[in-house]
């Protein structure tokens, strides 16, 4: 930590602005913080400033008598310098802001410049500079004090697979983990964008601060102000004491809005502009706070048809939306397969307890015969499943799980996915699989007599196609809700009614992460 403080007070940078009491006030307040700081009036002066000599960080007004800030931007982008950029912005500008950042800006700030903000995003440009992992770059493997590379490192080997599109997805991360650009990871259900966020937190250069990560989805919706936002002691029945929300225990770190798609409307123009503003209003307080928080969200859903219905706010989605990263399906990208299942039996078998299976030539080719709808997180059930209930000897898929997938295959091969990958890992069809499963008991046809008990027929209805869609779903709850067109609490809130127990409970826990706040300690 000593040596971070060092580095930032030395930094040194350029700030550009036109106004000479402004020029002042930024030089003054960034001298006092201990930075060299020279300055310019206009875009010629800051190049030439530029061509003499390097800097950390360049501060510059967007709107300068000979040009714009934006050329400055898009210059050292070219040249392909290391000074990390913040423009300053008219109020009321998003374009400008969005457009800023999408070029590569390290951040913005919003006129009237506040001089609190502006120390902290200044800190936070200057903060591990150099400390980033280069796009595609290796872990390290020499002994760096910098626990930040490392850990980045390591997010990002946690994020398995060499496929073409796994590699262009974990450079991307690399490369927009510094800056304070909002993301949004884009993918289907299971494909990893969780693990993404928090190879962004860990390659970025607020690593040593905190992730907090939120399933919006899973959040009362009464609930949903108080906890982003934090609460005044009596600010609602309950709240016997002041609490920080999200945004507040995110602090110096990354904010991670999982499932963003799932809230509601009334909250998205809240978000919006705490986003907007970088400032937090606590349920029952008066008194607005700064915070400093960068916001990675993640979705399954097409938020740009979500726009287009007028379930999702364009705006929010325009601010959340400046950097895109897309978590290609596993059927995309099947050569990972085998190094998934490989990571994946070791850290199962490590958590129950079990030992681990070998994976010799016909698991492989079971598991390629997989459909795999649920992406990972279905592959780390079926493992899990498979470990739990095999024997001694190399792992076996269970029988039904076979063919279940002979029968998907059967009704929609084009959506299995089980298509040869580019390294023919996808074996013939397993010998002596029925193509054709047979509906459950309790779903067959009902006869024409009458129920004796109503609810406890409905019940059985009810439990019958619930397990059936989840199992459809490789027992993921959010694939499966989104596939009855119920919300994720709804799902859950039934499975625990009717007591349908899930693979994994009582084995080892559920292999789904809980609903939210998941990397609160
Ligand atoms: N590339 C990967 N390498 C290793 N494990 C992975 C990978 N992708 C996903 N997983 C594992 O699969 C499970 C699901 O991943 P994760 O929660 O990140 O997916 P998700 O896209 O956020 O899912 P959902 O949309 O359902 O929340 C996790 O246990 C995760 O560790």
């Amino acid at each position: 930590m000593t040596s971070i403080s060092t580095t930032s007070a030395s930094a040194s940078i350029l700030v550009v602005d036109d106004e000479p009491d402004l020029r002042t006030l930024y030089e003054l307040t960034l001298l006092r913080e201990g930075y060299r700081v020279e300055t310019a009036a206009c875009v010629q002066e800051a190049r030439e400033q530029l061509q003499s000599r390097r800097f950390d960080v360049l501060i510059s007004d967007m709107r300068l008598p000979d040009g714009s800030g934006m050329e400055l931007l898009l210059e050292l982008r070219e040249q392909q310098r290391r000074e990390r950029c913040i423009v300053i912005t008219a109020y009321g500008s998003a374009e400008n802001a969005v457009e800023a950042l999408r070029a590569g800006a390290f951040d913005y700030l919003t006129k009237p410049v506040d001089l609190r903000q502006f120390r902290q995003v200044v800190a936070s440009a200057v903060q591990g500079i150099g400390a980033v992992p280069p796009p595609g770059a290796a872990p390290a493997a020499t002994n760096t004090t910098n626990t930040g590379t490392v850990a980045g490192g390591d997010a990002l080997l946690a994020l398995v697979g060499s496929s073409a599109l796994m590699q262009s997805v974990k450079q991307r991360i690399a490369k927009v983990a510094k800056g304070m650009a909002p993301v949004l990871i884009h993918g289907e259900s299971g494909t990893g964008k969780e693990l993404a966020a928090q190879a962004l937190h860990a390659c970025s250069q607020r690593s040593q601060g905190p992730l907090i990560a939120v399933n919006c989805g899973a959040i009362p919706e009464n609930l949903l102000e108080a906890e982003f936002f934090g609460a005044r002691k009596g600010s609602y029945t309950g709240a016997t004491q002041d609490r920080p929300g999200y945004f507040q225990a995110g602090q110096g770190g990354t904010l991670f809005l999982d499932e963003i798609g799932d809230l509601p409307l009334a909250m998205q123009a809240k978000l919006l502009r705490a986003i907007q503003e970088r400032k937090v209003r606590p349920l029952g307080s008066t008194q607005e706070e700064a915070v400093d928080v960068r916001i990675v969200s993640a979705t399954h859903r097409d938020l740009a048809a979500d726009v287009q219905s007028g379930r999702f706010r364009q705006d929010l989605y325009y601010r959340l939306n400046v950097i895109e990263i897309a978590l290609p399906p596993l059927r995309e990208r099947r050569e990972d397969l085998p190094a998934l299942c490989r990571t994946l039996l070791t850290r199962l078998a490590r958590e129950s307890q079990m030992p681990e299976p070998e994976l010799d030539a016909t698991s492989l080719a079971q598991i390629a015969q997989l459909p795999l709808p649920g992406n990972v997180r279905e592959l780390e059930n079926v493992l899990h499943r498979a470990i739990a209930l095999g024997d001694e000897g190399p792992l076996r898929i269970p029988e039904q799980a076979l063919a279940s997938a002979a029968a998907e295959m059967a009704t929609s091969p084009e959506k299995s996915g089980t298509q040869p990958a580019a390294n023919g890992f996808t074996p013939p069809p397993p010998p002596g699989v029925a193509t054709a499963t047979t509906p459950p008991a309790s779903l067959e046809p009902a006869s024409d007599e009458l129920p004796d008990d109503l609810q406890s027929w409905l019940d059985n209805q009810e439990r019958a196609i619930l397990e059936r869609a989840l199992q459809d779903h490789g027992f993921n709850r959010t694939a499966t809700a989104a596939k009855l067109g119920i919300s994720l609490r709804q799902i859950r809130y039934r499975i625990e009614r009717l007591g349908i127990s899930l693979p994994g409970d009582g084995v080892r826990g559920d292999s789904e992460s809980p609903d939210h706040d998941r990397s609160n300690p």
